[in-house]
């Protein structure tokens, strides 16, 4: 996260508007690249600065209201007394938004608990004008803001802070949105590796960049906080499948490039990609970030490439001049061929090379912790079985993984397995279905939303059904994304919340959640439902980038190169895991791809962050190969 002076600076389009007694604006005045920073006068005021390159304007303020509704998607609106002025930010990096919001507001709630100045005492200090940027968040600005915001809303309830506080291990249940608002916290946030801040430095630098690393070293955390550190009207976030796509909030490739497979020949693309709706994505594009490259075909790539940069932004630079941002694991799934032969890769795209001008890497490992078990994974990667491999791997046949009546997830190599599997193990449990359905915005798209949706319009449930967490509720119990668990109960009443007990030892009560997918023009389309998905099987395709706490694995059937690695990488531990019939030669790296990642490394041109001697030990391990 942003600290320090950073935290004090933003870089935003603004509005500013002076208010009439109605609320009504009687002059607007629109900065489209401002510099907005936080400050204080010579009486210790906070002032808002906002600069638009020429000459600064100054707000100082006694009172402030914030409206942070939509400061996801880099907007808010800061309204200021005396004066009734307005100030919109909009188009801002909503990271940088999120910290610079919350230092104004922990600042001034802080100053509110002191006396401020009067009038008189200030013209009698007779101090000169002076404007210094807001000095970093300190413990104990948040403790005095805690400290005011108890006396508002004093007497705080007892409950809300007794489940805050619960034991997880205890299997408390618990609620899992309270309505007590939050004490406010030093905006730290989760702390990048060097080697990701590296990639995050490359990235603002404006340069066009391909990161790869292996499973779980936070290639789409990376890119979470990328699309928060850059402007968001400019920047679309896409993933080569739906499910990839909803880990990092955006939409899938094909749907940001509106030209269905891309297979038609280039004149008919066009036209599809120059219709109303599409065609503002490809114009407004200014960042174009791609999860899970591994599985977006070379033709397709080439198709997009040539699309930006001809036909519709009209200049010779590589994608139209888009900075392309590029990351996924060519080790893991290929695209998918549907039986039309071998598939290329993107790597092997015309265009690749003169597309990315810079090849990072991630390697340290973060989903799992157990180095041995990291080491395993590594070899599978890399398609090597050693002796060692089989038996560790073997062994997990008996690990007995079930607790508290949660079985294991099968991760199935074919769709078809993954229906009839959850279907059946659902009909055979007794008891009564719940059936809940989903609200879509537009139930005309289901099947738009379907294909980006984490969740079905319908889900059916039982006491006992097998479940999976598809949203992160509360990631410090443990709610997380694709965390596992069980129906124990339904609550009373009409809407007949299900009740679920967790891996983790939490029970929860599971409301209905609300994903937002970006679609065609600009258009928003929203689900509602549970955040739940019955879990006795899902697809190895539909697993990967998924971190699952409880798996069990059949790998007779396997047909892809880097498939059983991406099933057994979603494991976090080897306790959480079991292969019930590992035979090595399911384990397989495309050639191409392993020749791909040794030229980078022989030519130097895949930079990792740290780590020399991982880098060293790789290239004698790749020239064996
Ligand atoms: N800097 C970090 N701080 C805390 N947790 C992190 C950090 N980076 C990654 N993680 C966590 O590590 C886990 C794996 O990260 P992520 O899913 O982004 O990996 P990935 O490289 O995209 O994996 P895959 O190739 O399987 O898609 C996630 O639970 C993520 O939240
Ligand atoms: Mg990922």
């Amino acid at each position: 996260m942003f600290q320090g002076e950073d935290a004090a600076h933003l870089l935003c389009c603004v509005a500013v508007e002076h208010l009439d007694a109605s609320g009504q604006a009687t002059k607007r005045q629109v900065i489209r690249k401002a510099a907005v920073t936080l400050g204080r006068n010579e009486f210790q005021e906070i002032v808002l600065r906002v600069h638009n390159g020429k000459a600064p304007q100054s707000f100082t303020f006694r009172e402030m209201q914030l409206f942070t509704r939509f400061a996801r998607d880099g907007k808010s609106t800061i309204k200021l007394l005396p004066g009734n002025i307005q100030v919109l930010i909009s188009d801002c990096p909503p990271d940088r938004l999120h910290v610079f919001l919350k230092t104004l507001s922990i600042k001034y709630q802080a100053w509110k608990a002191k006396k401020p100045m009067g009038d008189r005492a200030k013209m009698l200090a007779g101090l000169p004008r002076t404007f210094e940027t807001i000095s970093p968040l300190q413990k104990k600005d948040v403790q005095q803001a805690n400290e005011l915001r108890g006396k508002v809303n004093a007497p705080p309830p007892a409950k809300g802070l007794a489940e805050r506080t619960s034991n997880k291990t205890t299997g408390q249940r618990v609620n899992v949105s309270s309505s007590k608002k939050p004490s406010f916290s030093l905006p730290l946030g989760r702390k990048l590796s060097k080697e990701q801040a590296q990639i995050l430095d490359a990235v603002l630098s404006g340069k066009n960049i391909f990161f790869t690393g292996s499973a779980g070293t936070g290639k789409s955390y990376m890119l979470k906080r990328i699309v928060g550190s850059l402007p968001p009207k400019s920047t679309y976030a896409t993933a080569s499948t739906g499910v990839a796509a909803c880990h990092i909030g955006g939409t899938t490739l094909h749907n940001f490039a509106g030209i269905g497979s891309g297979s038609a020949p280039l004149e008919q693309c066009l036209e599809l990609a120059r219709r109303p709706g599409v065609l503002q994505h490809w114009t407004s594009c200014r960042h174009l970030v791609i999860d899970e490259i591994s599985m977006v075909e070379a033709q397709f790539f080439d198709k997009l490439e040539a699309i930006a940069r001809w036909s519709i932004r009209r200049s010779s630079e590589p994608f139209g001049g888009m900075q392309l941002i590029v990351c996924g694991d060519f080790l893991q799934l290929p695209p998918v061929t549907r039986g039309k032969g071998k598939p290329s890769f993107c790597f092997q795209a015309r265009s690749w090379r003169k597309c990315i001008q810079l090849n990072m890497e991630l390697t340290e490992v973060r989903r799992q912790t157990d180095k041995s078990f990291i080491s395993l994974l590594q070899e599978i990667r890399l398609g090597r079985v050693t002796e060692e491999v089989t038996s560790e791997l073997m062994k997990t046949a008996y690990n007995c993984i079930e607790r508290d009546g949660i079985l294991a997830t099968r991760l199935c190599t074919h769709k078809d397995d993954v229906e009839l599997t959850n279907e059946n193990k659902l009909q055979q449990l007794p008891g009564v279905i719940h059936t809940f359905e989903a609200v879509d915005s537009d139930p005309q798209l289901v099947k738009t939303i379907d294909a980006q949706s984490p969740v079905a319009q319908v889900l059916q449930l039982k006491v006992g059904a097998q479940v999976m967490l598809t949203k992160n509720l509360d990631v410090q119990r443990g709610l997380v994304n694709g965390a596992r668990g069980v129906v124990v109960s339904f609550e009373p009443g009409n809407k007949g919340l299900p009740c679920v007990r967790f891996l983790c030892g939490v029970t929860a009560v599971m409301k209905p959640e609300r994903w937002v997918f970006k679609a065609n023009g600009g258009l928003y389309l929203s689900r509602q439902q549970l955040p739940l998905k019955l879990a006795w099987a899902i697809s190895i395709h539909k697993s990967q980038g998924m971190t699952l706490d409880c798996v069990e694995i059949s790998l007779a059937r396997v047909f892809e190169c880097g498939q059983a690695y991406v099933a057994l990488s979603r494991a976090m531990s080897p306790e959480g895991l079991r292969v019930m019939d590992f035979d090595p030669h399911v384990v397989r790296a495309d050639p191409d791809v392993l020749l791909f990642y040794k030229r980078l490394r022989k030519e130097r041109l895949l930079r990792q962050g740290s780590m020399d001697e991982f880098v060293s030990r790789e290239e004698q391990e790749n020239e064996r190969l």
